[in-house]
C-alpha cells in the first residue's frame, strides 16, 4: 500500500437532497493532503456524513461546487476512495466468514490466490489473522468493525472515508480501535477523513479537525492538532495542548467561550 499525489481538494461546496431545497451546508473549503487525518466534527444533523459522501461520490455536489480527488473532480465513487460506515453489523454477509466477507471487493477482479493474499493481509492489520475461518454471528461488535475496515483495507485504499465508525462501541473497544487505525495509517500513509460528534475522539486521532456549525452548515473553525504522533490514550489526553484545545472546540460547539481566547 502506497502513498501517491492523492488528495481531496473542495471549494465553494454545498449539498441538498432536494433539487430547489434548503442547502445542507454551502460554502465549503478546505482541502486534506495526502496522509493526513482530518475530522469532521459537529452536532447532530449538521450534515458530516452528507458532505462525506460528496466526499465518497456517493451525492452530488450543489451547483457550483468544486470536488476534486487528486487533482480530479468525479461524479462516481473515485478508484481507491473506500467507504466504512458505522452499522457494520448490518454490512457483513452472516453466511460468509471473515475471509469471505474481507474478499468479495475483489471477487472478479484477480486470482482466488491473490484475493486470499490480500485479504490475509488486511486481516493481518486489523489483528484478526487467528479468525480468518470465523462467521459474523461468532464476533463481538469491535471485531466484527475490524473485519469491516479490513474489507476497505484489502481494497487498497489512498483515501478511507469513515463515518462514526466506532460510534456504537463500549469505550475500551473503542479505545483499541482508534489505536489500530492509527497504527495501520502510519503503516500504510492514507489520507484518513473521519466523521465523529465526539470531539476527544476528534482530537486523538487527528493532524487537523473541521468543526462544522449552522444552518446552512458552514466550516465554522479549522483547527490544528498540534499533538505528537505516537499518540497514546493516557499521556495524549494529559497533555495541555490537549485540554486547550478541547475547551476550545467545546466553547465552538456549544457557542459560548471559555478561558477568554
Ligand atoms: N436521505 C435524506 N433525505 C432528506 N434529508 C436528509 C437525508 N439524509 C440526511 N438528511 C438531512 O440532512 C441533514 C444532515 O444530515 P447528516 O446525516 O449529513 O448529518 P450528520 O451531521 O451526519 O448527523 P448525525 O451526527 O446525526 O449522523 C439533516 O437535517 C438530515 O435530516
Amino acid at each position: 500500500m502506497h502513498q501517491s499525489s492523492s488528495a481531496f481538494r473542495c471549494r465553494n461546496v454545498s449539498a441538498s437532497y432536494q433539487q430547489g431545497s434548503a442547502a445542507i451546508f454551502e460554502g465549503i473549503d478546505f482541502d486534506v493532503e495526502p496522509g493526513e487525518f482530518v475530522s469532521l466534527l459537529g452536532g447532530s444533523g449538521v450534515g458530516k456524513t452528507t458532505l462525506l459522501r460528496v466526499l465518497g461520490g456517493l451525492h452530488p455536489a450543489g451547483k457550483g461546487s468544486d470536488v476534486r480527488f487528486s487533482g480530479e473532480s468525479f461524479t462516481r465513487p473515485p478508484d481507491r476512495v473506500v467507504m466504512v460506515f458505522q452499522n457494520y453489523a448490518a454490512s457483513l454477509l452472516p453466511w460468509r466468514t471473515v475471509e469471505k466477507n474481507v474478499r468479495l471487493g475483489l471477487e472478479g477482479t484477480m486470482p482466488s490466490g491473490e484475493q486470499r493474499e490480500r485479504a490475509l493481509a488486511a486481516l493481518d492489520m486489523v489483528g484478526l489473522a487467528s479468525n480468518t475461518h470465523y462467521y459474523p454471528r461468532q464476533l463481538s461488535g469491535g471485531m466484527q468493525q475490524r473485519v469491516q475496515i479490513a474489507r476497505a483495507l484489502v481494497m487498497d485504499p489512498l483515501a478511507l472515508l469513515m463515518d462514526e465508525p466506532f460510534g456504537a462501541l463500549d469505550a475500551m473497544t473503542k479505545a483499541t480501535l482508534q489505536d489500530a487505525l492509527l497504527g495501520i495509517q502510519r503503516q500504510t500513509g492514507m489520507t484518513v477523513v473521519f466523521v465523529t460528534h465526539d470531539l476527544d475522539e476528534a482530537i486523538y486521532l487527528s493532524d487537523r479537525i473541521l468543526v462544522l456549525a449552522g444552518s446552512p452548515a458552514g466550516v465554522a473553525k479549522e483547527l490544528t492538532v498540534d499533538l505528537p504522533r505516537d499518540r497514546d490514550q493516557v499521556t495524549t489526553k494529559a497533555d495541555p495542548r490537549y485540554l486547550r484545545l478541547r475547551q476550545e472546540i467545546y466553547a465552538i460547539m456549544h457557542g459560548s467561550r471559555v478561558g477568554g481566547t
